[in-house]
């Protein structure tokens, strides 16, 4: 296979940093070949699962949100869509027409009234099912929000045992901007010096068994955090920066390119901008 080869030892990319202290990549536009890559996920015959959560009013966004994955999202390659939804009807008839080998599997699950609940009730929903069905339906799972849209490639690039994504609003900002749970009473306490990066919660996966741990560790936080009457600042994102934190964990970190929001404007180092953020009436779509 001939593709452009890396001129020796030149970094494709000088301006950004490419790689964490522990040894994990972080993707970037211009550091990796797709075509690489598919094959060696071909060869190994991998499944990939896409879950998100279109619950009470945020059903509104499922139909672009799968609509521009049909066009950016792991294209040519098996997908299934797994979409939660306290809604299976309604989601039945969006009729939302998808490619050969892909498919959408619907999850009727409960639906919470505050929608800190909603957000947070993600991760005990997610390990649920990691044990009943995603463990023996798909390899890989990347699990993200359902108000956005995809506008630009994504791929296998993404998968490794377990990955996080760069908070767009954090990565240029120094660590003391950093919006973890300060709160020593809290379990996803972070102290004033410490973390590597500000993950997103709205953008994480790997492979099944990984997203189990994560999952499940996060939501048994919060229920500690509950019995303690206390809730993390940021919700599941609080649980989810302390989990990565405590276990070195993201084997691999997408860059803001996978997770994006116009409300950062735009920044030199953003050579692409694939999966961004709808903009939302907050107090409308939350009630
Ligand atoms: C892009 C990103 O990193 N977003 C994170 C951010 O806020 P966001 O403001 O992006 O959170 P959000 O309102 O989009 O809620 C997260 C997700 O929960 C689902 N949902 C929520 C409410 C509802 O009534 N129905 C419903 O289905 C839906 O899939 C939604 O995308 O912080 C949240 C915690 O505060 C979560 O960690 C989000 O993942
Ligand atoms: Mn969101």
């Amino acid at each position: 296979m001939l593709y452009p080869k890396p001129e020796t030892l030149k970094p494709p990319r000088t301006d950004v940093l490419t790689v964490s202290p522990w040894l994990a990549p972080i993707v970037w536009e211009g550091s990796f070949n797709t075509e690489i890559l598919n094959n060696q996920f071909r060869q190994k015959g991998w499944r990939v699962g896409l879950t998100t959560f279109a619950i009470k009013k945020y059903i509104r966004f499922l139909k672009p949100f799968i609509e521009t994955a049909e066009k950016f999202f792991m294209v040519g390659l098996p997908v299934n869509y797994y979409v939660f939804t306290d809604q299976a009807s309604n989601v039945t008839d969006l009729n939302i027409i998808v490619g050969t080998g892909r498919q959408i599997i619907i999850l009727e699950v409960p639906s919470y009234e505050r929608w800190q609940d909603v957000t947070m009730r993600r991760m005990q929903m997610i390990s649920d099912v990691c044990q009943q069905r995603f463990a023996s339906e798909v390899d890989y799972l990347v699990c993200v929000d359902v108000d956005m849209r995809f506008q630009d490639h994504v791929g296998v690039e993404i998968l490794s045992d377990v990955f996080g994504t760069l908070h767009p609003a954090f990565f240029v900002k120094g660590r003391d901007k950093f919006t973890y749970e300060r709160r020593p009473e809290s379990q996803a306490y972070i102290p004033e010096d410490e973390g590597d990066f500000y993950y997103a919660g709205g953008y994480f996966g790997g492979k099944v068994e990984e997203v189990y741990k994560l999952t499940n560790h996060c939501h048994h936080a919060m229920l500690t955090d509950k019995a303690n009457n206390i809730e993390a600042i940021w919700h599941d994102e609080s649980y989810l920066n302390s989990y990565f934190l405590y276990n070195k964990k993201p084997t691999k970190i997408l860059s803001p390119e996978y997770l994006w929001n116009e409300m950062d404007g735009t920044a030199f180092y953003l050579r692409k901008i694939r999966f961004i953020a709808l903009q939302k009436n907050m107090a409308e779509v939350r009630t």
